[in-house]
Formats: C-alpha cells, sequence, structure tokens
C-alpha cells in the first residue's frame, strides 16, 4: 500500500502554502515530518484527509490498483482532538464499535480495548468533558484501532502525553505501523528520531526526505536547524 502525492499545491488567498508537495508514502513505515512553525504541516494533513481543496492528486495504491484518496482511508489525530464531549468514554467506544462492526477483530470486547490503551474503569464511564487532554488522545488513538484505517495522520502527538503514556504510545504506534501509514508532525526532534523510519522536511512549501546517514549522524539536530531556517514563509 502506498500512498502518493503528487504536485500537491495549497494557497490561501495570495500566500502560497505548498507550492509543491510530492512524495510516496509506503506501508510499515513512520514519516516523521519535521518544519517551522506556520511551513504548512497541519495544512498538508487537512489535504491528505480531504478537509480542504488542493490542487495537485493525492492517491492511494492498494493491491496495484491506484485510486483518489476517500475519508475512511484516514485517521486524522488532532494535536487537540475533537470527541463528543456529553458522552462517556465507555459510549463514545460503544458508538464506535457499532458503526464499525465490520471492521471489528470478533475476539476483542470494549473492555479489553480500554484495557489495552490503560483507560481505567472509573475513567471509562466519566464524561469525555472531564478528560485531560492526554486521555482524550488516548481515546482518539483508540479509535483508529477500532476503525483501522489504512493511512494515520498524527498532528503533534505524544506531547500531551506524561512520559509513561508517551512511552505506551510509541509502543502502540509501533506495533500498528504493519499494516498502517503512519505520518506524524512533531517539533520534537528526538521524538522523531527515536520513532521514525524517515524524516520528511516540509521547507519553504515543498517536502524533502532525509538522508539515512544524517539520521544517525552527531550533528543532525544542527543540520535540521540549518536547513529549515533559510525557511521563507513562517508564521
Ligand atoms: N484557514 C486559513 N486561512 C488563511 N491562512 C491560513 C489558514 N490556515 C492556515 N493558514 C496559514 O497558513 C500557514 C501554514 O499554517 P499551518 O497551520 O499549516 O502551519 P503548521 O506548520 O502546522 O504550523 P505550526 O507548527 O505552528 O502548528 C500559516 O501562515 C497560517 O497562518
Amino acid at each position: 500500500m502506498k500512498l502518493i502525492l503528487d504536485h500537491v499545491q495549497k494557497s490561501y488567498g495570495d500566500k502560497e502554502v505548498l507550492k509543491d508537495c510530492s512524495f510516496t508514502f509506503e506501508r510499515g513505515k513512520i514519516y516523521g515530518l519535521l518544519g517551522r512553525n506556520g511551513s504548512g504541516k497541519t495544512t498538508l494533513f487537512n489535504c491528505i484527509a480531504q478537509e480542504i481543496d488542493c490542487t495537485g492528486s493525492i492517491q492511494i495504491e492498494k493491491k496495484e490498483t491506484m485510486r483518489n484518496i476517500i475519508e475512511s482511508d484516514i485517521g486524522y489525530a488532532y494535536s487537540l482532538p475533537i470527541l463528543p464531549e456529553f458522552m462517556t468514554g465507555y459510549e463514545f467506544i460503544q458508538f464506535y464499535m457499532d458503526i464499525n462492526e465490520q471492521r471489528l477483530e470478533k475476539t476483542i470486547n470494549i473492555d479489553d480495548y480500554f484495557d489495552l490503551m490503560r483507560i481505567d474503569e472509573d475513567d471509562r464511564h466519566r464524561l469525555i468533558k472531564g478528560y485531560s487532554h492526554g486521555m482524550k488522545n488516548k481515546l482518539q488513538m483508540l479509535s483508529f484501532i477500532i476503525s483501522h484505517p489504512d493511512i494515520i495522520l498524527l498532528d503533534e502527538p505524544l506531547t500531551s502525553f506524561d512520559v509513561v503514556v508517551a512511552s505506551e504510545m510509541k509502543h502502540l504506534l509501533l506495533q500498528m505501523k504493519e499494516d498502517h501509514i503512519l505520518l506524524f508532525s512533531t517539533h520534537v526532534l528526538q521524538l522523531a528520531t527515536d520513532l521514525c523510519d524517515e524524516i520528511i522536511l516540509l521547507n519553504n512549501g515543498s517536502l524533502t526526505l532525509l538522508d539515512h546517514d544524517l539520521l544517525n549522524s552527531p550533528d543532525f539536530e544542527e543540520r535540521v536547524v540549518e536547513m529549515l531556517r533559510d525557511e521563507e514563509h513562517v508564521a
């Protein structure tokens, strides 16, 4: 499975944010997207998730067939999760399981899902409204495990998690990568190098894959900063 971006371009009025983004993402890899504030990372995710219009093409290749991407191909984790705050975590996940019945592993029940995310029994039955940021993120991740989209976009994940949960989430992402394309944006270089198979820079409106030699080099951070320093249009 591949996600293929071909000459993706997006402007807001006169402001050209994505100038020419072309890249092929492959299943089984975690990609880290680095870029300065305002470089267009969220804009790129919004384009891939079909939340905003753009020019160029965004396609998925599955079993040697190419087609345009559709919403259900994508699981999009926002840095601030959008969830039905009037429901309990349990009600939300039950609802999510009901609408994704065909995709569910028959042997796994709702409490197994909560156990997997280490969400306490008491918390399961509380309103989402009262959940911490990290717990909302856990619930969002759980919804992806249930609906199993091919492509998962994570806009600055893990930053709201405490060190223990962040470590659990890292393991979860590593387990999930086998049958997904995982793409996340982050400003944390350490996280990118720890978790990612590939690192891509979004710089001056286009994407550049970093050389593997550079990922393992001691002056990785310095080189990335150097490359991003000449960004023309930051926020
Ligand atoms: N709806 C919009 N209308 C006009 N300009 C926008 C809109 N959304 C984003 N922008 C602008 O596009 C540029 C890219 O924004 P975007 O949020 O994609 O950057 P980012 O790389 O995700 O930033 P950050 O790292 O700070 O989260 C910014 O200059 C932003 O102000």
